[in-house]
């Protein structure tokens, strides 16, 4: 395929996962980051790609940056982050579509730990737009005999999934380090693809999208590896570790912690019913202990399975 030029803003661990993958298919990647030496209109520059995985916290600030800079009228942009917006409830490629309306925006998330990407370990992701052809060329580019890239025409839910699941993913932290066994984990992790299915919904996503790599395939990743840091987040407090203590330890962004508080917020106000967001939320707060949080969601009131 055709050589492009990438601008990659972030060096955190995703951002260096995904800048391996496409230096190695022989594109020419160029990496920003604010401690570094490259300015960002020079990563820019006549990019055909701007691919963000910096953690959301940075996301507004580096929308508005990029605003007052010259961009190429046919550059992509993808997004990588796994969060939402703490101000607006929006998600990252919400932001950049608002900022750059002109532009194609991408989302890239699937069951991928960058510890195993970076040891060539195969793994497979989706590339969701509602212009196809920007996700193909985005698939393209990614692709290789360890990283196969699917395109998918859901953004919003392809992103949702990746976003969503790291509430879960703590959640399933606390059931691995309290000990509560197989059936447990089972339980909780098909409830929580259930809840994220209900908050989809909500957003205007597809239920299917949930049910493939960037919804039930993060769910699984994450939820079943010490790699993840929100799965760390879970397991280290059901050691009766603090948030702060864990926090204080752990290497690279936890999104699920701000994307919990997010949440119950956006679901005030549109009455989505969330009950393991909501006991992983006052976990975080202090509020109730891993046990605790554990009875209030064993002793809901009893119901169907689904509201038919
Ligand atoms: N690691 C993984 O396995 C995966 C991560 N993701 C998602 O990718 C995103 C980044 O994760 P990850 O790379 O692991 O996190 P890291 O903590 O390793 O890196 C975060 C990056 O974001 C940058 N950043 C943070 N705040 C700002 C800001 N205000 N302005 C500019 N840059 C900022 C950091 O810069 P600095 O170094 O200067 O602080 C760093 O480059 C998250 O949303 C995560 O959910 C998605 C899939 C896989
Ligand atoms: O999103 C991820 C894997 O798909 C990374 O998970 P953590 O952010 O929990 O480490």
């Amino acid at each position: 395929m055709q050589k492009t030029t990438i601008g990659i803003l972030g060096a955190g661990a995703w951002a260096m996962a995904l800048a391996n993958l496409a230096t190695d298919n022989g594109h020419e990647v160029r990496i920003w980051s604010r401690g570094g030496k490259v300015s960002l209109s020079a990563v820019l520059q006549n990019a055909d790609i701007i691919l963000s995985a910096i953690s959301m916290t940075g996301v507004s600030e580096i929308v508005s940056q990029m605003e007052f800079l010259p961009l190429s009228a046919k550059t992509i942009f993808v997004t990588a982050t796994k969060g939402l917006d703490p101000q607006t409830t929006c998600t990252p490629s919400q932001i950049w579509q608002g900022a750059f309306p002109d532009h194609p925006v991408v989302v890239l998330s699937g069951p991928n730990l960058s510890a195993e990407i970076r040891q060539s370990l195969p793994a497979a992701t989706v590339v969701a737009s509602k212009n196809q052809k920007a996700a193909q060329l985005v698939q393209q580019v990614f692709s290789s005999s360890c990283f196969r890239v699917y395109t998918n025409p859901d953004p919003i839910g392809v992103e949702l999934g990746g976003t969503l699941k790291n509430i879960m993913a703590i959640a399933a932290g606390v059931c691995d380090g309290l000990h509560l066994g197989t059936n447990a984990k089972a339980a909780l992790v098909t409830r929580g693809l259930t809840e994220m299915v209900r908050i989809g919904q909500n957003w205007g996503a597809k239920t299917e999208t949930f049910y493939g790599l960037s919804g039930l395939g993060d769910l699984l990743a994450t939820c079943n590896s010490p790699l993840s840091r929100n799965y760390q987040v879970g397991y280290q407090m059901a050691g009766g570790k603090t948030l702060v203590e864990v926090l204080a330890n752990l290497p690279g962004t936890a999104e699920g912690v701000n994307t919990c508080q997010v949440l119950i917020k956006r679901a005030q106000e549109h009455s989505i019913a969330i009950p393991i967001t909501e006991q992983v939320y006052a976990l975080l707060q202090g509020e109730v202990t891993p046990r605790q949080a554990l009875e209030e969601l064993m002793l809901r009131d009893i119901k169907p399975e689904y509201n038919c």
